[in-house]
């Protein structure tokens, strides 16, 4: 508990793919003396981050948020589910995961000045992926269209900015030259913070829970919280995603995916995708949840789990979320990929899975 009975509040923001559902899966694992409740904001109509988090950590405690962003249009209902949560269950600390282009300082004024008097804002924090960083950063990394307008880079500098605790993220992706040079750029952005380096996200609980670091006043005297709430949020006309040409689209499938399309498909995969995650049914494989997890030039696939019967039918279910994205491409893409049962590939009477 924080000061005076309140429940500390910890807000994980970061950019899409940076590693916050790494971070809460690794707290949810390694809580320490804490007990944890989750608020978890995705982008787009299903909250896969709220699914992977339950299926992987059989927690009672994540509470969905999810179509919309919880920085503008879902303020309220952040308030609303914060209250509801304090009022049904026993938690010490709650940790709410923001969505990847969430921006951090409405979401800590709808904390601070909208909540039941029980939760208390206490440490902002924000990982970095330190790898597309340095994507987006260095000149001499620079891919080459890279002198077009790249607004989401403000997306990167807002986080880092306005934070308590910076997690320097996928360092293994690095070489200490790079970080170091990192570290340094990073620490001019945010004199304040603390700046942990981290692989998987793995830190000491102590470090982003409870931990009493975010000074309201000195927020209040910054000249993002200023701007932020010179323009009424609720009133603007474009949410961020909106504002930085993002969208998304989920795709869902409950045919199985043939393996090998499937991975010469991932292989092939290119374009404005800047984040693509979710669950796969992948035929021969008929008892996993194969996880996928697309966040800029790495790809990650593999099994999380289990079919539930009691709550799941066997399915696909993919957000994909970009600039410009192509679709209908995509739609069609994965649609090739499906276990073609007229010719011959699958008899589902003989046998539900067949590969
Ligand atoms: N190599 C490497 N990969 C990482 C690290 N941390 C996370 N990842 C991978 O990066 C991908 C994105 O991680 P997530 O935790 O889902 O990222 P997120 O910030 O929750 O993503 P959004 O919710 O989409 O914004 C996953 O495939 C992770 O396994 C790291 O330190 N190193």
């Amino acid at each position: 508990m924080g000061e005076n009975d309140t429940i500390p509040v910890t807000v994980v923001c970061g950019y899409l793919g940076a590693g916050k559902t790494t971070l809460i899966n690794h707290l949810l694992s390694n809580p320490g003396d804490h007990d944890i409740a989750v608020i978890v904001n995705d982008m787009g109509e299903v909250n896969v981050d709220a699914d992977l988090l339950t299926r992987e950590s059989d927690e009672e405690g994540v509470v969905d948020l999810s179509n919309g962003c919880i920085c503008c249009e879902l303020g309220d209902d952040l308030a609303t589910e914060t209250e509801r949560l304090a009022e049904s269950r026993e938690f010490d600390v709650l940790v709410v995961e923001a969505s990847g282009i969430s921006e951090p300082i409405p979401i800590a004024q709808t904390m601070v000045e909208d909540t039941a008097d029980r939760l208390e804002l206490d440490t902002m924090v924000t990982v970095l992926d330190s790898f597309g960083f340095w994507n987006e950063f260095d000149p001499e990394n620079r891919q080459p269209d890279s002198d077009v307008e790249r607004p989401l880079s403000t997306v990167f500098i807002d986080g880092i900015e306005f934070c308590d605790v910076l997690l320097l993220n996928k360092t293994d992706l690095l070489s200490d030259d790079a970080l170091g040079e990192i570290e340094a750029t990073v620490r001019e952005l945010q004199p304040r913070a603390h700046i942990e380096r981290t692989e998987y996200s793995r830190v000491d609980p102590d470090l982003v829970l409870d931990t009493g670091r975010f000074d309201f006043e000195e927020a209040r005297q910054s000249q993002g919280w200023k701007r932020s709430l010179a323009h009424d949020h609720d009133e603007q006309e474009h949410s961020p995603a909106e504002a930085h040409g993002v969208t998304s689209f989920v795709y869902r499938e409950t045919q199985p995916l043939h393996p090998e399309r499937f991975a010469n498909w991932l292989d092939d995969w290119t374009g404005e995708v800047i984040r693509a995650k979710g669950i796969c049914r992948i035929a021969g494989r008929e008892e996993e949840v194969i996880g996928l997890s697309q966040a800029g030039p790495s790809v990650e696939a593999g099994p999380i789990g289990r079919w539930d019967p009691e709550r799941d039918d066997p399915r696909t279910e993919l957000v994909f979320i970009g600039r410009s994205l192509d679709e209908t491409a995509i739609r069609e893409g994965l649609d090739s990929c499906l276990v073609d049962a007229r010719a011959g590939e699958w008899d589902p009477a003989a046998d539900p899975f067949p590969l």
